[in-house]
């Protein structure tokens, strides 16, 4: 059964349509990875997926006592704020240490318990996130551009720590990132995203696919490419059995 599934969702912010007709599902325990230029309505997609947003029309079908952990693009925490990590995690609901310290573990951030949250670098405050996400023991988690600040080195240690939660806690994972690169050996699925899937599929299916060279461009600099795919692909393909499909 599916952890979740989106069927055309609709989402409209301060009478804007953001969304329109967006298709979206996510299976046990695989890894989505959502890509898409800036204000293409990726954080929109989670934050409806979630549930802080409702969609204008459409569907969406969560499984029964799904348990969701989310992790936010920006959690603003005021610096002057005498708060430690370990108490960070008790809020809103307290928590018993060993469950904080288990999370903590859990997200590679198992010496961090007692320092303040204000001196955390940018890759531990992620870190802290993800174990504030892992409390409720999710079936699905969803990360909104969980490494954005962080280095090449230290982004492809958070993605390796993700792998590794997903392989010992059996989530799902469906995540937003500019780091093509990373999508492309990190996810089972990719999603591209511009107010509505313009295409998705298996990350080496589309790799091979003309459309990826127009999607991911070349070199470092495929994010970019994202700008100018929008129409440069057709959408006359059928690879019902490779399973890249284009919408539009
Ligand atoms: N609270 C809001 N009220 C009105 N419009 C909003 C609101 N939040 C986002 N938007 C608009 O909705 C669109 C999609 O925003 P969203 O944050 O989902 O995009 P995104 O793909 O996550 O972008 P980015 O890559 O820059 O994070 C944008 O045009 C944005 O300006």
């Amino acid at each position: 059964m599916r952890l979740i599934e989106a069927k055309g969702m609709t989402v409209a912010l301060a009478g804007q349509v953001v969304l329109r007709d967006v298709d979206f599902h996510v299976d046990p325990g695989e890894i989505v990875t959502i890509v898409g230029p800036n204000g293409s309505g990726k954080s929109t997609l989670l934050r409806t997926l979630i549930g802080a947003l409702r969609p204008e029309a459409g569907e969406i079908r969560r499984k029964p006592d799904l348990r969701l952990g989310y992790v936010p693009q920006k959690l603003q925490i005021d610096a002057t704020l005498p708060l430690t990590v370990g108490r960070f995690l008790s809020l809103p609901r307290r928590i018993a240490a060993a469950q904080a310290q288990a999370a903590l573990d859990e997200a590679g951030a198992g010496t961090l318990t007692d320092r303040p949250m204000a001196d955390l670098s940018g890759g531990q405050f992620q870190r802290v996130l993800l174990a504030r996400a892992l409390l409720g023991r999710p079936d699905l988690l969803l990360l909104d551009e969980p490494t954005q600040g962080l280095d090449q080195p230290g982004s492809a240690a958070f993605y390796r720590q993700i792998e590794q939660i997903r392989a010992r806690l059996g989530c799902a994972v469906v995540m937003v990132s500019h780091e093509l690169h990373v999508v492309m050996s990190a996810s089972d699925r990719v999603v591209c995203l511009n107010g509505h899937v313009c295409c998705q599929g298996h990350p080496e299916t589309v790799a091979q696919a003309a459309e990826y060279r127009a999607l991911f461009g070349t070199g470092t600099h495929g994010a970019l490419a994202l700008y100018r795919h929008e129409h440069s692909h057709s959408h006359d393909h059928d690879h019902s059995h490779d399973h890249t499909d284009h919408v539009h």
